[in-house]
C-alpha cells in the first residue's frame, strides 16, 4: 500500500508529480568526495543540470526563501536539500534550516541529497529530525569501479583515492541505507549510469540496495558537465536508460520521471519556477513573454532537440539540429529539419556569442515552442522573448509532442 509520505513528494511519487510542487533549498555548497563526472566550478546560467545553484542561501536566508515560496505556491509539500555539494558535508547547514522550517511548518516534508559518506554519523540524527526521505546516489557496489568514478574520498581528515577512497564510500553508503531503512525513512537510490564504465554493473546495484532496504531506485543518464573529469564522454542515450529501467523493474520500483533538477529547483517537477523567486530576478518568464498570435488552424510549431528523432535525449545548448513539427492535439508530422550551431559554445563572455545566439533565435522563431530534454534559464528567457515556450521532457518525442500542446494551450487558456 502507498504510503501518505511518498503520496505527496514528486520525486518518489509519480502520481504526485502533477499535483505537489517541492523547492530545493541550496544551503550546502560543499563535498566531501569529487565524482569525477560533477562539476559545480562552471556557473554557466544556461544549464539545467544537478549541481547547478544561481545562489547559495544561508539557513536564514533559505527559511525566508521557503516563507515566500509557501505563500506563492499552496501545494507545496516537500523541502529538499540537494547541494548544489553535498547535505551532509554541510550537515550543520543542513540541519538548521530543516529545524528553522519545522518549527513554523510541522507539516512540510522533508527530504535529502547525499553521496552516502556520512551517513553512519548522521543517520541517527536525520531520524530524529523527522526527515523521512533520502536520496543516496550510488553508483556501483566495486571498489575497482568506484575508482573509475571518484576521483577522491575525503573521510576524517584524510584523502583518500582509487579503489581505497571508493570501498570506504561504498561501506559507508551501504550501512547508511540500512540503518535508515531500518528506522523507517524511505530511501531512493540515485544511479547515474556511464556507459562502458557502470552500465552493465547496474542491474547488481539495484539488487543489492533492495536487499539493503531501499525503496525505488532512479537511473539517471550521465551528462557530460564542462569542467568535470568526464565533460568528453558521450551523454548516455535515453533509449539505454529506458531499457536499463525497464530491466531493473522487474527487481525493484523504479523511478521514471525525474527531471535532474537543480539545486534551487522550486514547483511542479514539470515547470520549474526558481527564476521566479531569485533573489536578483527583476522579471518574471511570463512577464518576458511577448504575446504571439495563434497558429494557423490550430497547429502549432514545435522544434525538437534529439539525438536520432525517437527521443527527447538532447540539451538545448547542444543541439546542432532542430526537428520541426506541425502538431495538434491529435496528429503531428515532421515538416524539415533545421542545421543550426550549438547554443552553448562555453565562450560566455563575448560579443559574437551574443549574436549568433541570436541568429538561432531568429531561425527558430516561427516555432511556438521548443521541445527539449533540458534547458537553463537565460536560454528560455531569450527564447520568451521571441515568444516561444521552452518545454522539458524526457521520453519519446511522440508523447513529448502531445504535452508540448498540452503546455501551450494551458498557456493560451491563461492568457
Ligand atoms: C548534485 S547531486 C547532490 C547530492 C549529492 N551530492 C549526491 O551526489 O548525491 C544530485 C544528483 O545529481 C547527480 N549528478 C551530478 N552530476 C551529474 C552529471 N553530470 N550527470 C548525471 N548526474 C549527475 C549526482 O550523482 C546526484 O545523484
Ligand atoms: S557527491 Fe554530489 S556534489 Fe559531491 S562531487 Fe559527487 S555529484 Fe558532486
Amino acid at each position: 500500500m502507498a504510503s501518505v509520505l511518498t503520496d505527496k513528494h514528486p520525486c518518489f511519487s509519480s502520481e504526485a508529480q502533477h499535483q505537489y510542487a517541492r523547492m530545493h533549498l541550496p544551503v550546502a555548497p560543499q563535498c566531501n568526495i569529487s565524482c569525477n563526472y560533477c562539476s559545480r566550478k562552471y556557473d554557466c546560467v544556461n544549464e539545467s543540470r544537478p549541481g547547478v545553484t544561481s545562489e547559495v542561501l544561508s539557513p536564514a536566508e533559505a527559511y525566508a526563501k521557503f516563507e515566500k515560496v509557501k505563500a506563492a505556491i499552496p501545494n507545496l509539500s516537500v523541502v529538499g536539500i540537494a547541494g548544489p555539494g553535498d547535505a551532509l558535508a554541510d550537515w550543520n547547514k543542513t540541519r538548521e534550516t530543516i529545524e528553522l522550517i519545522k518549527n513554523t511548518d510541522p507539516d512540510v516534508l522533508f527530504c535529502l541529497s547525499t553521496n552516502g559518506l556520512l551517513l553512519p554519523e548522521y543517520a541517527p540524527e536525520i531520524v530524529e529530525l523527522g526527515v523521512r526521505h533520502v536520496t543516496v546516489t550510488v553508483n556501483c557496489t566495486e571498489p575497482v569501479i568506484g575508482a573509475q568514478i571518484y576521483g577522491a574520498v575525503n573521510y576524517q581528515g584524510t584523502r583518500y583515492t582509487g579503489a581505497e577512497g571508493a570501498e570506504i564510500l561504498l561501506n559507508n553508503q551501504q550501512a547508511g541505507i540500512r540503518y535508515l531503512a531500518d528506522h523507517g525513512v524511505i530511501v531512493k537510490v540515485n544511479i547515474v549510469m556511464i556507459t562502458m564504465v557502470n552500465d552493465r554493473h547496474i542491474p547488481t546495484v539495484v539488487k543489492k540496495v533492495k536487499q539493503l532496504g531501499a525503496s525505488l531506485t532512479n537511473i539517471m543518464p550521465f551528462l557530460p558537465a564542462q569542467g568535470s573529469v568526464f565533460s568528453g564522454l558521450p551523454q548516455t542515450n535515453m533509449h539505454d536508460v529506458t531499457a536499463m529501467r525497464v530491466a531493473c523493474n522487474v527487481e525493484l520500483k523504479q523511478m521514471t520521471h525525474c527531471r535532474q533538477c537543480r539545486a534551487d529547483a522550486i514547483g511542479l517537477l514539470s515547470q520549474d519556477r526558481n527564476n521566479e523567486f531569485r533573489s536578483c530576478a527583476a522579471t518574471t518568464l511570463v512577464e518576458a513573454t511577448e504575446s504571439k498570435p495563434l497558429p494557423f488552424a490550430n497547429y502549432y510549431k514545435v522544434a525538437v532537440t534529439s539525438q536520432a528523432g525517437k527521443l527527447v535525449d538532447l540539451h538545448f545548448g547542444q543541439a546542432e539540429k532542430f526537428d520541426i513539427y506541425q502538431v495538434n492535439n491529435n496528429r503531428y508530422e515532421l515538416v524539415e529539419t533545421r542545421c543550426l550551431e550549438k547554443y552553448c559554445s562555453g565562450n560566455e563572455e563575448c560579443d559574437s556569442e551574443d549574436k549568433r545566439r541570436e541568429a538561432i533565435m531568429t531561425a527558430l522563431s516561427d516555432c511556438d515552442a521548443v521541445l527539449t530534454m533540458r534547458i537553463g534559464y537565460q536560454a528560455q528567457k531569450r527564447l520568451l522573448k521571441h515568444g516561444i515556450m521552452s518545454v522539458e521532457y524526457c521520453y519519446t518525442v511522440e508523447s513529448g509532442l502531445y504535452y508540448a500542446v498540452e503546455q501551450l494551450e494551458l498557456k493560451a487558456a491563461a492568457v
